[in-house]
């Protein structure tokens, strides 16, 4: 029920214009009951019977006006002439108030949840998407989305409109005769009732099936990003049998459980409609041969009996679609209402301090573990003085890029704290106190766009200068002039179009442009050649004691020149120093020393 009322909830700022929708297709689903009930008093004038006592007062009332002589002519005119009112004269207005409204509706609520949808994407903390790729998380917003916008209009155009005619239906045959209106109720609420329980049901599956399905997508989704590993491992095969599997579930679900679901409900619905239909003609039939009621009414009553019941399978249908797209808006309404990560930075463009940093970085006793039972990183103590190089060491798995990530706040330190320039960055505006950091990762993330695009993704003001100046010292200056169209390159998604050590120039070139006061290289040129890396490195030295710089690194040659070198083991500090001193103190870093003549600090 809770979710019932997110999804209607969902439309809440167009109330008005949905109201003005609602009640407007719901009069002209009443109005158009007059067409029978019209044409059952035309039988009556026909057949010499009398008119309904309202209707003849009418048209006594518009005779006198008009000084005309109330003749049968006289009715039967002012009769057919209601009857065109009402079905020729709406024509025109109707689609405005139906159509028009109630997918300009669904379309401004789609404009917003797109939105939103996108906002919280953008605020959930990082650990959602160690558990949920970007397949799954895709397939559940666009199906929730375009789930909500069909619906809408179905709802509101059909369902409530047709619910306000069934009503109208029972008042009119009540008012004529309530034994076959009573008869009428029965018959319809008990076929409601029943389907509607049946849908409760499929509901459920669908539900199952949805679930399977996101499975389904989000693995299809991982074969994708990560083919070129599928054919290099040669596990077609493999993920063809596994992905099978899946399809199979899902049309077991589909085909034996759903599908022979609606095919049962559909077939006691029509059975109980028909059985219906045929004792109220027979029940109808036996009043007007007793006379209790006119030839005219007779016709009436057959006629929107059957409209009543021609509702049902209408009604029916549309609660079916409801209940198959409930499970998805409701897994949408769910994603929508996680939380937002404690890392989330502004979105909106106002009130975010620029900051300026020298760059002096104290870590206090800093504690952090993913999973309460596993610490990562303990008692961590590290002083990083204004403008200087450190670089982090240890082996794979000791906790360096953990520690970088706290840095950035993409996590929190369960115990201890990062002061910057001597204030806790817990307490400072986090989209303000990213912008003065930047950091280049093994992988760089590229997106797809123009070398140039990508260049000044952190920095949008930078000038030509600045980034022809970063491009220079990263060492990527080269390579994209050499490229087709230079700087205004495409370069595909993921930047698949170019290599590795090219990914990682632009990289490095695109973290310059921000003029960041903390600049971060996490195995940031770990695919260069040994030759390439020494020529960045030459050329970053004019950027040594301009800020405050920390190198991950595995190559010992990456890291000797730094004026503080901390080698991290098992998530702790094990030793801190220049390259010199650690030598002489002869501990893990001298050890890993004498086995660098691969040139690896880590053998
Ligand atoms: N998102 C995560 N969820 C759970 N555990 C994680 C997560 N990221 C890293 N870990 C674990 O934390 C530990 C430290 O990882 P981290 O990436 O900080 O090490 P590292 O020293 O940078 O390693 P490498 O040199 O291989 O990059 C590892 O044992 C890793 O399995």
């Amino acid at each position: 029920m809770l979710i019932f009322q997110k999804i209607v909830l969902y439309f809440r700022n167009y109330w008005r214009i949905a109201l003005f929708s609602i009640v407007g297709m719901s009069l002209f689903e009443i109005m158009d009951l007059f067409v029978p009930y019209g044409i059952g008093q035309i039988l009556n004038v026909l057949s010499g019977q009398t008119l309904d006592r309202p209707l003849a007062q009418l048209i006594a009332a518009i005779a006198q006006l008009a000084n005309w002589q109330n003749s049968p002519s006289f009715a039967l005119g002012i009769i057919v002439g209601l009857i065109g009112i009402i079905s020729v004269g709406r024509a025109p207005i109707q689609p405005w108030i139906g159509g028009w409204f109630q997918w300009d509706v669904a379309f401004r609520a789609r404009r917003e949840h797109t939105r939103k949808s996108l906002e919280k994407i953008l605020t959930l903390p990082l650990e959602y998407y160690d558990e949920n790729n970007a397949g799954r998380v895709a397939s559940r917003v666009a199906k929730g989305l375009s789930n909500h916008t069909w619906t809408y209009p179905e709802l509101t155009g059909q369902l409530i409109p047709k619910f306000f005619r069934v009503i109208g239906i029972f008042i009119v045959i009540a008012v004529i005769d309530w034994r076959i209106a009573l008869l009428l109720l029965t018959f319809f609420l008990g076929v409601l009732t029943y389907s509607l329980l049946g849908l409760k049901q499929l509901a459920t599956q669908e539900e199952k099936l949805d679930k399977y399905m996101e499975d389904t997508d989000s693995r299809t989704a991982e074969i994708i990003t990560n083919i070129k590993t599928v054919k290099a491992f040669a596990t077609e095969i493999d993920e063809l049998k596994r992905q099978q599997t899946r399809i199979d579930r899902e049309f077991k679900v589909l085909d034996y459980r759903i599908h022979k679901g609606y095919v049962n409900l559909g077939m006691y619905e029509r059975t109980v409609v028909q059985t219906g239909t045929f004792l109220i003609l027979a029940l109808t039939l036996w009043a007007t041969v007793q006379g209790r009621i006119s030839l005219g009414h007779f016709i009436t009553i057959l006629t929107i009996s059957s409209m009543a019941f021609a509702e049902v399978e209408p009604i029916c249908n549309l609660a079916e679609v409801f209940a198959r797209r409930y499970a998805s808006m409701a897994r949408f309404h769910e994603f929508m209402d996680l939380p937002a990560g404690e890392d989330a930075g502004n979105l909106v463009d106002v009130d975010i301090p620029a900051y300026s940093f020298t760059g002096k970085i104290d870590l206090r006793n800093l504690n952090f573990s993913y999973h309460q039972d596993r610490p990562i990183l303990q008692n961590i103590n590290l002083k990083i003085e204004p403008y200087q190089t450190v670089a982090l060491v240890g082996r794979s798995g000791s906790g360096k890029s953990t520690l970088v990530k706290l840095l950035f706040r993409y996590f929190d330190a369960d115990r201890g704290r990062i002061m910057i320039d001597g204030e806790d960055i817990r307490k400072l505006n986090i989209t303000g106190y990213r912008k003065r950091l930047a950091i280049v990762h093994q992988e760089v993330d590229v997106f797809n766009g123009t070398i140039w695009d990508n260049l000044m993704y952190g920095n949008p003001g930078a000038t030509d200068a600045q980034i022809h100046a970063a491009c220079q010292i990263a060492q990527a200056d080269e390579f994209i002039q050499q490229m087709p169209k230079g700087y205004g390159t495409i370069v595909g998604e993921r930047g698949v179009r170019l290599s590795g050590g090219q990914r990682q120039r632009l990289g490095i070139a695109r973290a310059l442009v921000m003029n960041p006061d903390v600049l971060v290289f996490d195995e940031a040129t770990s695919s260069l050649d040994y030759e390439s890396e020494r020529a960045i490195q030459l050329a970053m030295r004019s950027l040594s004691g301009t800020r405050t710089m920390i190198i991950i690194a595995h190559r010992l040659s990456t890291v000797r020149e730094a004026d503080q070198i901390v080698v991290l083991d098992q998530g702790k500090i094990l030793e801190t120093g220049n390259h010199e001193q650690l030598i002489e103190d002869g501990g893990l870093y001298a050890k890993l020393h004498s086995l660098q003549e691969t040139g690896e600090l880590i053998a």
